[in-house]
């Protein structure tokens, strides 16, 4: 069945990131969170995204106003999958959150309805396993800033079916994206690199080695990346990034994986990075 109504569960960077590029592209999007605050929050999100593509010329204006009435927000889950052919989930990476999401909407959606989460590390299968529909649920891997990096990680549980998986891709090549299929071990292909990185530099930081703002510019000037691996953390959120690492560790059961005390630290201490105001650098609140 062709996907034409989408739903998208947590508004926050990610979530929001995923419902824009949805719109831009012409499906409809419900955005669902369990607040309204969030949710205030992702809208002007999107809005100065789609407004930021317009006064760059690659939306016009009539597209613009059109995405923004495809757009629906609410906090009512069961209201909003009624009609849904593909919920994408992107609520914080905890299992038992993640769990207790799906099971609700196995028992809300509509049977023919994909169940995909974002999720940067957990096992798919295991989210998979509390829902009666495990061939319909899958790991869409969107990246960071979502309406500009061009991949989706698409992961496979052990269940997953064929067609599931190629309505998936479609869905992401229809969305401007290359969509790479790995399988379903912890961090997936993504995190199992990129995250051991950013602990790595979080050590250096910790065992006094240099100053963040060292760290990052022999990553940027020496390597050629586009940000420095405490900045890209502070980005992404120095909670994810705990949880990432920790569910690598507790996956594999390798000490390389151990987070750095460091990092559990700045999150104890609510230091989340950008979207905190404070992480590895301080940024003002907008
Ligand atoms: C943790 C996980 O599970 C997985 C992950 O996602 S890991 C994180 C992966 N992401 C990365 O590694 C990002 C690394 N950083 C980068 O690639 C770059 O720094 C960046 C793309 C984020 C920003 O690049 P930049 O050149 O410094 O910023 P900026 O000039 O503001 O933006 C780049 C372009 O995107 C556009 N843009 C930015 N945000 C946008 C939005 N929300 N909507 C639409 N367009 C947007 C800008 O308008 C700009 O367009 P032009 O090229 O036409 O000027
Ligand atoms: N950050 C990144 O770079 C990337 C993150 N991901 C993954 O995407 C997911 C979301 O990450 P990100 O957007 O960064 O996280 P954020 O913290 O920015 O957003 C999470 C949102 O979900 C809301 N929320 C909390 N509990 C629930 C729930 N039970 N149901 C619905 N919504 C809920 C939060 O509300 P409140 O704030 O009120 O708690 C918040 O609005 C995670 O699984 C993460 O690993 C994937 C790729 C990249």
């Amino acid at each position: 069945m062709p996907i034409q109504n989408a739903v998208v569960i947590g508004a926050g960077q990610m979530g929001s990131g995923i419902a824009q590029t949805l719109l831009q592209y012409g499906y409809n999007v419900a955005l669902v969170d369990i607040a309204d605050a969030p949710l205030e929050r992702g809208r002007s999100a999107i809005e100065a995204g789609l407004a930021r593509l317009t006064a760059k010329g690659r939306l016009t204006e009539t597209a613009q106003t059109e995405a923004l009435q495809r757009f629906t927000t609410t906090t009512d889950l069961p209201l909003a999958v009624r009609d849904s052919d593909i919920v994408i989930e992107a609520a914080p990476e905890h299992i038992a959150t993640k769990q207790a999401t799906f099971k609700k909407l196995d028992a809300s959606c509509p049977s023919h309805t994909i169940l995909a989460t974002n999720t940067s590390s957990l096992p798919i299968t295991s989210i998979a396993s509390v829902t009666q529909r495990a061939d319909r649920v899958i790991g869409m891997h969107f990246m960071n800033p979502v309406p500009i990096m061009p991949l989706v990680e698409i992961i496979r549980g052990l269940a997953t079916s064929d067609e599931t998986c190629d309505t998936v891709r479609a869905l992401a090549e229809s969305l401007g994206k290359t969509a790479v299929e790995v399988k379903d071990f912890p961090g997936f292909v993504s995190n199992r690199v990129l995250m051991p990185m950013i602990n790595e530099a979080v050590y250096a930081v910790y065992e006094g080695v240099a100053e963040p703002e060292a760290i990052d510019t022999v990553l940027k000037l020496g390597m050629n990346h586009p940000m420095g691996p405490l900045t890209l953390a502070d980005f992404i959120g120095l909670d994810t990034c705990l949880a990432i690492m920790e569910t690598l560790y507790e996956g594999f059961g390798d000490s390389k994986y151990r987070p750095c005390p460091l990092l559990r630290q700045y999150v104890q201490a609510g230091w989340l990075g950008r979207k905190s105001g404070r992480g590895f650098y301080s940024y003002n609140s907008s």
